[in-house]
């Protein structure tokens, strides 16, 4: 990787030379890390939540850990025990457990501060991270940083010797920009890397993100990316409509988004924003047209219309409310959404709130019920197959690099191919060249399962599905060498 200026993007890295499908770009572990800013009680080592019950106080300081005893030696908690004892001179006491929590909010910037003195070369590093300090000082959250993390730095740890309020508001801003929300625990936490913070956003990205067990980060190539060719992460949820991408990318990382995706109101024919057009006898779909600096403008892919933002806004804000609501670990709550609003009337159907809900429904079946996929109704399992099959077309086309999501479809949609060869042979409905036609199309689905889910850490519910995917197709394979000897034929 090259790191390079653009006049737009700022620092960014291109590829030095041609990288594979599946390469792994780089490996790296944080600069810093600590609680994300709105969070309930943690343990300041592990970072997992505590409740009044599942904690001691640290005997220096005062903040509350959990009970591991690994915990106590850990040198993350350092700093606030640090600074709680020796500048702000007495322990603290966290009393109440319930989220989420002030005393919290500082304790990342507390630590990114700390390296000013006990490690300069990190620091030196944190302080070339984009802050975007202007725009942080008009933005929604500037008060509530000036009061919960300014201040409370500068009067309860007494830091106002050695920061002035500037350097903190630096600091909140780096965080904001370039921190890592690290799904590891339960509440995730935040972690600022060096290189990886130079990577440029983009909705349609070459690069997916990745962790290890131990709180790496890990950044994998899901196409061939050529020499020159910039490398780009998603900053914010893939599978967010435009609107929201665009929002949340203003808001956080202040700039407007201009990837191939968002440039294109179609999102590459999928019609992934698509509001049925409310002119007269049209059967067109509105999608939103953006500008840098002004309102989206929602215009009619067939009749070219204009349709006014508020109009669209409304049936988005009707049909999010009646997802809001609903029960989503509830598969008949999940499909009773599908059958009032999969009806093109309101949504095109490759919309993302059906699709929101189509991802909840494709692993819910199984799931949900005391046998899984083989207690399956055979209505449920064709369903099943058929959702996961709308959605690995649509995720391959609009977030090809979502390792993730992809995988995890995938995996669901093997396991129903795989059931129903082995129903419909059971019921003597298929001869065993048809089950081997079945039993291969789910073997090419597990095998791109694993290649995708393949450097997802154990302890996530994804490296938990890689471990049973891998499982899945030595198994797999031993049926279909068996049924390739009783046909008699070679093996495909
Ligand atoms: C994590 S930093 C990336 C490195 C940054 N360019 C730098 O010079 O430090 C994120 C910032 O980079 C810029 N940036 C990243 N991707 C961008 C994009 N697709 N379009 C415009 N600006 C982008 C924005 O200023 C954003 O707040």
């Amino acid at each position: 990787m090259k790191l390079c200026q653009d006049k737009v993007l700022g620092r960014c890295y291109v590829a030095s030379r041609s990288i594979k499908a599946g390469e792994v770009v780089l490996k790296e572990s944080p600069l810093v890390q600590g609680p994300s800013q709105i969070t309930g009680p943690v343990c300041l080592s592990c970072l997992k939540s505590i409740s009044m019950h599942t904690s001691e106080e640290c005997p220096k300081c005062g903040w509350p850990l959990c009970r591991d005893p690994q915990c106590r030696m850990s040198e993350d908690h350092i700093p606030e025990c640090d600074w709680t004892m020796n500048k702000r001179g007495r322990k603290i006491k966290i009393s109440n457990f319930t989220s989420p929590h002030p005393s919290y909010e500082c304790i990342t910037t507390l630590r990114c501060l700390y390296k000013k003195f006990h490690q300069p070369s990190v620091w030196e590093k944190l302080m070339q991270l984009e802050a975007h300090l202007d725009e942080c000082k008009k933005s929604s959250r500037y008060e509530n940083d000036q009061k919960n993390v300014i201040q409370f730095l500068l009067n309860f740890f007494k830091l106002d010797q050695d920061f002035s309020e500037e350097e903190i508001l630096k600091v909140c801003g780096i965080i904001q920009v370039n921190a890592h929300e690290m799904p590891l625990t339960e509440p995730g936490y935040m972690a600022i890397f060096d290189r990886t913070s130079f990577i440029e956003h983009s909705c349609f990205p070459n690069l997916y993100k990745s962790f290890t067990n131990s709180g790496q980060l890990l950044l994998r190539a899901m196409k061939p990316i050529a020499a020159g060719d910039h490398l780009s992460i998603c900053y914010t949820d893939p599978l967010w409509g435009t609107i929201n991408r665009r929002h949340h990318l203003e808001e956080s990382k202040y700039f407007t988004c201009q990837c191939d995706r968002c440039r294109d109101p179609t999102e590459f024919n999928t019609m992934y924003n698509g509001i049925k057009c409310p002119e007269h006898q049209c059967k067109g779909y509105v999608l939103p047209h953006l500008t840098v600096g002004s309102e989206e403008t929602w215009i009619c892919h067939d009749c070219k219309k204009t349709t006014s933002p508020e109009h669209v806004h409304k049936i988005l804000v009707k049909i999010g409310e009646d997802l809001s609501t609903m029960e989503k670990q509830n598969p008949e709550a999940c499909r009773k959404f599908l059958k009032s609003y999969d009806t093109g009337r309101f949504l095109h159907p490759n919309h993302y709130y059906l699709t929101d809900v189509r991802i909840a429904l494709a692993q819910l079946y199984g799931q949900t019920n005391r046998g899984g996929i083989q207690e399956l109704s055979d209505d449920m399992l064709t369903h099943k197959i058929a959702l996961c099959k709308q959605l690995v077309n649509l995720t391959r086309t609009i977030v090809p690099a979502e390792g993730r999501i992809r995988g995890i479809i995938i995996f669901e949609l093997h396991a129903s191919l795989a059931e129903m060869g082995r129903r419909r042979s059971g019921q003597g409905q298929i001869d065993s060249a048809q089950l081997r036609a079945f039993l291969l199309e789910s073997k090419q689905y597990l095998e791109e399962a694993v290649w995708l889910l393949q450097y997802e850490p154990s302890i996530l519910p994804e490296g938990k599905i890689l471990v049973q995917a891998q499982e899945n197709l030595s198994s797999l394979n031993t049926v279909l060498q068996a049924l390739h000897a009783s046909i008699g034929d070679s093996p495909m």
